[in-house]
């Protein structure tokens, strides 16, 4: 089943070590060992040592369960079963359904493993099963005191990974915010509206089994309107919320949480603390695949996938965060501003919602036939190349113009193996099938402790949002003078002019298919100011659109990319539109400012 060699790890001092056996294959014996690194299976055959080990990092959460009572209502379940259904054979230790005949005890691992794809060339994550029979013992208890010594081990050095205060499912120990947390819950934002309008579906079909696998308790809000979201995290008690905020939508509704939360006299202890987390179901979806660029996980065959991964890990990374000051408001963004011929496509494509990620292509091709341009004024402050943190290549991509190619993911450790099968040992004789759990909102064994109904969810536009008084954005001071007053001589360079485009960005990615800013770090104090001046050929833009996708519209000539700490944007035509994170915003000129990872997002960090 697995062929990767890993002796080394096998001779780690293991926490724990026993021998199971397969009864379809005779002569075959595996000594399974729990180290720090990981779950090593060393398989005997007629001689023939193999050494597999599946990584630490790798498993997410285990369970004991115990044999369930056969009837003749679920004779025929007891089938092997490659669908994600319980499995038929096992119930929960304390359920009705038990087989007090039968004294094993199971203990199921769970774990998500790189796999090389068939089709594609790269790389993937699959579910792995691992089950371990406990039998050893003439009595039931005894063997599952042996398998619930192996799952406090396991859930231990899962846990001991992530930082103690903050883990999920981990009381805080120590600290002033931690001393205040009493739980370590995730609480999940889902809006119903983002994208196409599958994200209540996705996450209880494809989040929700991964949750319980990990055993992670959570809670749920489904937006009901624009702006809820936002009103919602300014007020919510957010000290239960160690394990991290996790937006189920799009950028957008990140924003309106980052914004929320700008929004608390408390907003310095919870930007700090809380570990924000996204699951992509938008239509953009940049920072969901940017999170994974920075740490090379496979993202675009399972996106869901491997975002609900970097919640159930509960390792926080930081992130840079710009503040955006405008005429009338403060604003606080992760990902871009634009300003031109992107913003223009972001937002009139709104109207194709419907289509998904598709419109913004559709809507390229109309706006590159009636190119439009805007005259303005942009002042910015460049970070000098002798400052720049080195990119993931050792260079600068924008500074040289050589293209930066994706970097891929690390080879897989399994490179035969066929996971999503299941490895079923036992300390005896038999053999098991492998446990695909489904869960639903409504499950016994989701650790879903409170759900907020979306009952009369309506689609509202920020314009139609309920009024509400503004409330007052918090947040740290600027180091800028105010917009209305001019800007220092010195270290500001100034374009003036008519410009195409505007583009900030401060992550790779603005949408899942568009590496924006190949050399883009989630925290490395950079905005990447794309300037595009009027007198490009339609040609060159073209090819500028096309080469989004891969990061190679970088070498477009006429594509200024500067790196800068600080920029101001006056656009001298009141008919352009802005963007920040890709939401319309309504003022007309703007400066802003990058404050070095000032949040945290969940990102699988080894
Ligand atoms: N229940 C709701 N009904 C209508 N609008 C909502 C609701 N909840 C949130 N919104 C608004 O929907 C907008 C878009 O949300 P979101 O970012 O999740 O999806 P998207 O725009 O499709 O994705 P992306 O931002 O990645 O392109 C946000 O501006 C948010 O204010």
């Amino acid at each position: 089943m697995m062929d990767s060699m890993d002796d080394n790890h096998f001779a780690m001092k293991p926490m724990l070590e026993e021998t199971f056996y397969i009864l379809s294959k005779k002569n075959t014996v595996y000594r399974v060992k729990l180290t720090e690194k990981g779950l090593c299976l060393q398989k005997e055959n007629n001689g023939t040592i193999k050494t597999e080990t599946i990584a630490l990092c790798d498993i997410i959460g285990c369970r004991c369960m115990r044999s369930k009572r056969r009837s003749e209502n679920n004779a025929c379940a007891c089938r092997p079963s490659s669908s994600r259904k319980n499995d038929p054979r096992v119930v929960d230790e304390n359920s009705v359904d038990k087989d007090e005949n039968d004294i094993s005890a199971f203990l199921y691992i769970y774990a998500y493993v790189l796999k090389n794809c068939k089709v594609k060339s790269g790389q993937k994550r699959e579910r792995m099963t691992i089950t371990l029979r406990f039998r050893s013992f003439d009595k039931y208890d005894d063997n599952m005191k042996e398998a619930q010594k192996w799952r406090s081990a396991i859930k231990y050095l899962i846990t001991s990974r992530y930082s103690p205060q903050i883990s999920p499912g981990m009381s805080p120990t120590s600290g002033p915010f931690e001393s205040a947390v009493i739980e370590n819950k995730v609480f999940f934002i889902i809006n119903p509206k983002s994208g196409v309008g599958k994200a209540r579906d996705i996450f209880q079909q494809r989040v929700v089994p991964i949750l319980t696998e990990a055993d992670i308790n959570y809670d749920i809000h489904v937006t009901r309107h624009a702006q809820d979201a936002r009103n919602l995290v300014r007020s919510q008690d957010m000290n239960q919320y160690g394990g991290g905020l996790v937006v189920v939508g799009g950028d957008g509704i990140l924003f309106e949480v980052i914004n929320g939360l700008m929004e608390r006299m408390d907003w310095e202890m919870v930007i700090e603390r809380i570990k924000l987390g996204i699951i992509p179901c938008g239509s953009g979806n940049g920072l969901a695949k940017a999170i994974s660029y920075a740490y090379n996980e496979p993202h675009d065959h399972n996106p869901v996938l491997i975002s609900t991964l970097n919640v159930v890990r509960g390792v926080a990374a930081p992130m840079d965060l710009v503040r955006v000051q405008t005429e009338s408001q403060v604003y606080f963004s992760f990902l871009s501003i634009g300003w031109g011929l992107l913003s223009d496509i972001d937002v009139e494509s709104e109207r194709l919602r419907a289509i998904g990620s598709q419109r913004f292509t559709i809507w390229s091709v109309a706006r590159l036939i009636g190119l439009r341009t805007y005259k303005g004024r942009l002042s910015f402050v460049r970070i000098p190349a002798d400052r720049l943190p080195l990119s993931r290549n050792g260079s600068s991509s924008f500074l040289s113009r050589s293209i930066s190619e994706c970097v891929d993911v690390n080879s897989s450790m399994y490179p035969s193996n066929s996971f999503g099968d299941c490895l079923n040992l036992e300390t005896s004789s038999e053999v098991t099938d492998c446990m695909r759990r489904r869960d639903s909102f409504y499950s016994v064994a989701s650790r879903r402790s409170t759900y907020l109904s979306a009952a009369g969810s309506s689609y509202q536009s920020l314009v139609d949002a309920p009024a509400s008084r503004t409330p007052r954005m918090y947040g740290p001071a600027s180091r800028l003078p105010p917009l209305s007053q001019p800007l220092p001589q010195d270290n500001w360079e100034v374009f003036s002019g008519e410009f195409v485009m505007v583009h900030a960005v401060y992550q790779s990615h603005i949408a899942a298919d568009c590496l924006f800013a190949p050399d883009s770090r989630l925290s490395d104090g950079v905005i990447w100011l794309c300037v595009i001046k009027a007198g490009i050929s339609r040609a060159h833009l073209l090819q500028f659109l096309l080469g989004l996708s891969t990061g190679t519209h970088v070498n477009i000539a006429q594509a200024e990319f500067i790196p800068v700490s600080a920029f101001r944007l006056e656009p001298l035509s009141n008919t352009s539109l802005i963007t920040v994170d890709g939401e319309r915003i309504n003022d007309n000129s703007l400066q802003a400012e990058i404050i070095p990872g000032m949040a945290n997002v969940l990102a699988r960090r080894s």
